[in-house]
């Protein structure tokens, strides 16, 4: 694995705290019949909708404050926005996560839930059931393989989270399938949208591609689309005020083609500062 002195404090201190819990998990291990990913995705746009995976994240690193609402009330906001799927942040020292509020989410919502969190081990596959778990090649590092193939032993689909060419190549060598390239460098917290920009057309068509991180406004949407996104993950744009609102807003970005021009430069002035770069 690369040389950990690179990364922000923030993130180290999230990775010692993910070893730290590398026990976790139910004996017996889990066994998921999952919602399909690729058909939420399939289903938005045939309905009109931008495929948004809306982010149920109390708080970040770089997050002033944690929002206090119940997850479940969040979730369904967003479900009632339009999302297509939900991703839930499991990690509990510095998101305000747990695998509890992930499983009440998936209770309440018919979409599929991915689990966010930075899984380091596999016994950590086992804490809770979800329908998508998250990989982060630069943290997994020459474990990807072994860990994919456990994640797919136990019914999930996983997402592979990479942030450049070198590692995107090493996500398609496991055989990932569904990859997304996060804006946010780990090393700096530090987001940029070029980021997908880049990395996007090194990717082969047949596998699905997301774009991840600082993504706040339609014209984000649209530039991350332009670029290739099959589906976008947005997490503070969407928690930063009325999450229905929110979600509803970026996920019909595309609709009436262009037709919301104008309100769209009216809302991007509204509650959110773009300039924040919370993890
Ligand atoms: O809040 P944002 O900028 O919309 O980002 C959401 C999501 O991409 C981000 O939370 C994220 C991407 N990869 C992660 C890995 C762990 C924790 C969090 C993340």
């Amino acid at each position: 694995m690369e040389d950990q002195s690179e990364l922000a404090p923030a993130v180290r201190s999230i990775l010692s705290a993910a070893r730290d819990r590398a026990s976790e998990g139910r004996s017996g291990g889990v066994a998921v019949e999952p919602r399909d990913l690729r058909a939420a995705f399939d289903r938005a746009e045939a309905d009109g909708r931008v495929p948004v995976i809306a982010e149920v994240k109390p708080t970040s690193p770089t997050t002033e404050g944690t929002r206090e609402d119940d997850p479940v009330a969040l979730a369904e906001g967003m479900v009632a926005g339009g999302a297509a799927a939900l991703s839930v942040l499991t990690e509990p020292e510095h998101f305000g996560g747990s695998t509890d509020t992930l499983e009440r989410v998936r209770e309440a919502v018919d979409v599929p839930v991915l689990r966010k969190d930075f899984l380091v081990a596999e016994s950590q596959l086992d804490a809770v059931e979800s329908d998508v778990v998250l990989l982060i090649a630069r943290f997994v590092g020459d474990d990807l393989p072994d860990l994919l193939a456990a994640a797919r032993d136990r019914g999930f689909q996983v997402l592979v989270e990479v942030h450049d060419r070198e590692e995107l190549e090493r996500a398609l060598d496991a055989g990932a399938t569904t990859i997304g390239v996060n804006n946010r460098d780990l090393a700096e917290l530090v987001v940029d949208l070029g980021t997908f920009e880049s990395v996007a057309p090194e990717v082969p068509d047949d596998v699905t591609l997301i774009a991840e991180s600082g993504i706040g406004s339609p014209a984000d949407v649209r530039r991350m689309r332009a670029a290739g996104a099959d589906a976008l993950l947005v997490g503070s744009a969407i928690m930063d005020g009325d999450v229905a609102a929110n979600t509803r807003e970026l996920v019909r970005t595309e609709a009436g083609e262009g037709a919301d021009d104008e309100s769209d430069a009216d809302d991007e002035s509204d509650t959110r500062d773009t300039t924040e770069t919370p993890t």
